[in-house]
């Protein structure tokens, strides 16, 4: 008899995270240091590949972002991408208790990625492992191509104190126009 794979497609098990608006539990916030401040680590190990996290939010145009008022800090919660021809905006500014808007910016070696994923007709942002993450370790994807202060190591001492940061105003979000992962969800 031959032995069924149970083992759970990630696209399918991102969109059932997606539906129940949840979070992975294997996935847990903490403080990094003083420069990020919180983060979110695995407490389990991760295969490449794996669903990690949905970058839930509030999903606006691009442009209804732009009409929007947003600090500097907030600014840093938007991510902006192309579906269908148009430019939305998943607006993670508000604190709703989920990891994905915790996760920080790792553009020399990140071990996830961001794809887009339709799960009934909305366009949703989730975290992919691209390696194997061990236990402990950080979950971190690039933040995309925009000039982030924490990038140049002269600037860190003032990324570590954000009501003196003006930096963050040139770049004021996530950009990824050109995110070509497309994950498809037929499944209903
Ligand atoms: C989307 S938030 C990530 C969550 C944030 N660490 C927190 O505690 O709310 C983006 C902010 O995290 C910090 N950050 C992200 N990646 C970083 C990095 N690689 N180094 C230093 N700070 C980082 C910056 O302050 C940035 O404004």
């Amino acid at each position: 008899m031959s032995r069924r794979n149970k083992r759970i497609r990630p696209a399918d098990e991102a969109r059932s995270y997606i539906l129940s608006s949840s979070d992975k539990p294997e996935f847990v916030e903490q403080f990094i240091d003083r420069n990020k401040d919180r983060g979110v680590i695995a407490t389990q190990p991760v295969d490449p590949g794996a669903f990690v996290l949905e970058y839930r939010g509030e999903l606006i145009t691009a442009e209804e972002s732009r009409m929007r008022s947003y600090n500097d800090l907030e600014n840093t919660f938007l991510f902006e991408y192309e579906w269908q021809q148009r430019h939305w905006c998943i607006d993670a500014s508000k604190d709703d208790g989920s990891l994905g808007r915790l996760c920080n910016d790792n553009h020399k070696s990140p071990n996830c990625s961001m794809k887009k994923i339709i799960v009934n007709n909305r366009p949703h942002l989730c975290l992919f492992a691209v390696k194997r993450i061990e236990i402990g370790c950080e979950i971190e994807y690039n933040y995309g191509d925009a000039q982030w202060p924490w990038r140049n190591k002269d600037s860190k001492k003032q990324v570590s104190a954000p009501e003196t940061n003006t930096s963050l105003t040139d770049h004021p979000s996530h950009v990824d126009l050109n995110m070509d992962d497309e994950i498809k969800q037929v499944k209903n």
